[in-house]
């Protein structure tokens, strides 16, 4: 068995214009499990997976992975992050924005043919980015989450532009990561299944 992998956040403050969104937030997630992020429009929930992939600081509290402050090499290899924006090329092809994600990263659980078939991308290797359908991009931008090995993915609503069978898709390929020791945390407006796996949930006010 894995070592247990664990993001452990304590007493977080985050304050933007003045603005304090959340003070004295503290969690734990380990490998097998999911936490769920709700919270209005303005929460602060992006705000919060910024400050948990160590792209922003926070005004007070701290964020460990494994025991060991984030600002490292080996929590940033550890950790893939999907934002709003898709974070794929749109001048390159599809099979291009892949190899680069292949060369960025460890191998992953599947291969790019593979995870293709697995997001209902296969026969779009050649097309440009830009030509794709909003849901497509999306199905790619989180297809680059199974050619790289990633314990922990970090989410905002990942389920934009998706149509309900690639929410269905992506639902099942997050269950299968965290059903292989991996964790994930992410927002998400739309009701989320994870069926059989450990979700916490919190809610910014
Ligand atoms: N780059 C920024 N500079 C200043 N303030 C910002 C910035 N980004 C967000 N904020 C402010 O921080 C607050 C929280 O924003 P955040 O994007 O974290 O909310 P959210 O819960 O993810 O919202 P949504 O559900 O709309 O995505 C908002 O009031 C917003 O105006």
């Amino acid at each position: 068995m894995e070592r247990l992998l664990s993001l452990e956040v304590k007493n977080l403050c985050c304050i933007r214009d003045d603005r304090v969104l959340f003070d004295n937030l503290s969690f734990n997630v380990s490998s097998g499990q999911a936490l769920l992020l709700e919270g209005q429009n303005g929460s602060g929930k992006s705000s919060l997976l910024k400050i948990l992939c160590g792209f922003r600081e926070p005004d007070a509290g701290e964020v460990l992975w494994c025991g060991v402050e984030i600002n490292n090499g080996t929590f940033f290899e550890q950790m893939a992050y999907v934002g709003h924006l898709d974070g794929v090329k749109k001048e390159l092809t599809v099979l291009e924005n892949l190899k680069i994600a292949t060369a960025l990263g460890k191998p992953g659980y599947y291969s790019i043919e593979e995870t293709l078939e697995k997001v209902y991308l296969s026969g779009y290797d050649d097309v440009l980015v830009q030509s794709l359908s909003a849901g497509q991009k999306r199905r790619l931008s989180l297809a680059r989450l199974l050619i790289t090995d990633n314990k922990l993915w970090i989410l905002d609503e990942p389920f934009t532009s998706l149509d309900k069978e690639g929410i269905a898709i992506f639902e099942a390929l997050m269950v299968d990561h965290i059903a292989r020791e991996g964790m994930v945390v992410l927002t998400s407006h739309h009701d989320i299944t994870l069926h059989g796996i450990d979700v916490q949930t919190i809610r910014l006010a």
